[in-house]
């Protein structure tokens, strides 16, 4: 590995440099990666906005056969398994998996290619006699947005990074891509960026459908929301950073969307039946979750909310037995290390919660040590700081002295990702009644499950009103995620001879239409 980054087909190198650390030991690894400038943004940027009328105007087959080269190129890159384990300190089957979840990702989105609903094509035919006025023949199809700034995500290495989501689903609408690699694991970036560009090379497409550019500075993340070429932005990171690129993306002559996925603390909400009839069970398998990569998952379970008594107390003592037995995790970077740190310091330290477990001791550089917390609802209601995310295995039980004061905690929650119901059928009634304070609040309800692990399909929303994503009409996982790139242009009365492909008469491309109302 040569520590480039990529414009175009091109490999770049640059004096100014800065290295991977390997979060186990502190190490600085080789090679040194060149940064890239403020001029190299602008001249991803430049060839992304020349290859876009071209890339937009792909058949979808096109860019399906596009989506899956990449996939069959990643699979290719030797090396890339060891690479990501040395850069993120994760283990090496979680790196595994989620190179499978980035590949499958890839090929869900080149499916939704081919099946053609993506494109929204709608057609309201002429009606040359209607009364008083006559009808034009309207045709309605998405297109791409322009040029798409995706920034890689320190925890996700691969499957929310430089191929991650919102790449495969803004390269998928037909956006050229520039990628901000996170500057935890630039090897790994590499890698992978150059199994894109290889892509590219073989498919044929301009070579300004994607760029990687390096570094370790916000400078170089705000002037590639700030370029004029860029049209949307794909985030998945902390609250601070996503604020900073949507307050940038805002304040630009012409302001764009950004997709930031950000802070989420997944309430779990245990019924009283569920509890009762498997207290301990839960206790577990909740410490599974939330100790899972060191607690690094907006995912998490960061609150727990229950009715106070005798089968809480089994739930959490079986927590505190399985948590206090966890062993320390290296976590992605020093920084987060020390932020999980202060967060748990400061957590702990609020009037009210009490320390219920901690994981077994440090045992080397940048290691987690989960935590679990607990306090009581009028507590957490009326101190908002016990709602802040503690990114790591960090969770907190809040005792509910009745049903509404669940229901004052539910309410005081800010936007999140996920809700969890722990029940059983006789609770039903029960969360029947908050349903509608958690479709509110999150993206995804689920029950008798936990939350970390979000399925890639047509169905999945990875999203949920602020703090949780700044945009909660969408999703970042999932084939709805390509909505995010596109846009509805209406054509009024064009000859076919001027129509694109997509809504022509003859349907050359056999899109499914919705014609007059009724799906054709
Ligand atoms: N909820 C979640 O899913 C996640 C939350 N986090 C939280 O984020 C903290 C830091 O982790 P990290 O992953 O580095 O996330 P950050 O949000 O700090 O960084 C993510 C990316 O955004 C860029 N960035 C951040 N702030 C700015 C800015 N003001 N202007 C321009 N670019 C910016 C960073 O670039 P550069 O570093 O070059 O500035 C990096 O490429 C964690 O401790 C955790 O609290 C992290 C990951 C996921
Ligand atoms: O739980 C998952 O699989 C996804 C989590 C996620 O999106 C994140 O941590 O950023």
């Amino acid at each position: 590995m040569d520590g480039s980054f990529l414009i175009g087909a091109r490999a770049v190198t640059r004096d100014d440099t800065f290295r991977a650390i390997d979060p186990a030991t502190n190490e600085a690894l080789d090679p040194a990666f060149a940064t890239s400038s403020l001029d190299d943004v602008a001249e991803a940027c430049r060839l992304a906005a020349d290859a876009f009328d071209t890339y937009r105007e792909t058949d979808p087959e096109t860019r399906a056969a596009f989506l899956e080269a990449i996939a069959d190129e990643i699979e290719a890159v030797d090396g890339l398994i060891e690479r990501a384990v040395r850069e993120t300190g994760l283990p090496q089957g979680r790196i595994t998996g989620e190179r499978g979840r980035t590949t499958g990702q890839l090929r869900l989105f080149a499916k939704l290619l081919c099946q053609g609903r993506w494109a929204g094509v709608v057609i309201d035919t002429a009606l040359p006699d209607r009364q008083p006025l006559p009808r034009a023949d309207l045709r309605q199809r998405r297109i791409a947005l322009g040029p798409v700034a995706v920034f890689g995500a320190s925890n996700f290495p691969l499957a929310f990074s430089v191929a991650g989501g919102d790449t495969a689903s803004a390269l998928a609408a037909g956006c050229p891509v520039v990628v901000k690699g996170h500057p935890a694991h630039p090897g790994t970036s590499l890698l992978v960026g150059r199994a894109i560009q290889a892509a590219v090379r073989k498919c044929g497409l301009p070579e300004g459908v994607f760029s990687l550019v390096q570094g370790a500075s916000n400078a170089l993340g705000g002037a590639l929301v700030a370029d004029p070429h860029i049209k949307a932005v794909g985030f998945t990171g902390s609250r601070h950073g996503g604020l900073a690129l949507v307050e940038i993306a805002q304040k630009r002559p012409e302001p764009i969307p950004v997709y930031a996925e950000m802070s989420s603390i997944n309430p779990v909400l245990l019924f009283p039946h569920a509890l009762a009839a498997r207290a301990a069970d839960l206790g577990k398998a909740y410490v599974g979750s939330l100790t899972m990569g060191a607690g690094q998952f907006c995912t998490n379970p960061g609150i727990v909310v229950a009715l106070d008594g005798p089968d809480l107390d089994r739930f959490v003592d079986a927590a505190a037995e399985a948590l206090g037995g966890a062993a320390p995790q290296v976590m992605l970077t020093g920084s987060i290390h020390a932020n999980y740190d202060k967060g748990v310091t400061l957590l702990g330290g609020q009037s009210g919660v009490e320390t219920i477990a901690r994981g077994t001791e440090d045992s080397g550089v940048n290691r987690g040590r989960a935590a679990l917390f607990g306090t009581t609802g009028a507590a957490f209601v009326a101190n908002p700081a016990l709602a802040d995310e503690v990114f790591g295995a960090a969770s907190i039980v809040i005792r509910c002295a009745d049903k509404a004061e669940v229901a004052r905690v539910l309410e005081g929650l800010e936007g999140q990702l996920t809700a969890t119901l722990q029940l059983d059928d006789e609770d039903v009634e029960d969360a029947r009644a908050l349903l509608p304070i958690l479709e509110r609040k999150a993206g995804r309800i689920l029950a008798n499950g936990w939350p970390t692990g979000v399925e890639v399909s047509y169905a999945m929303v990875h999203g949920g009103p602020f703090p949780a994503t700044s945009d909660s009409r969408t999703t970042s996982v999932g084939t709805a995620a390509i909505e995010r790139f596109l846009r509805p242009v209406c054509y009024q009365d064009l000859p076919d001879a001027l129509l694109p492909k997509a809504i022509q008469r003859a349907n050359p491309l056999g899109l499914p239409r919705l014609i007059d109302g009724e799906l054709e």
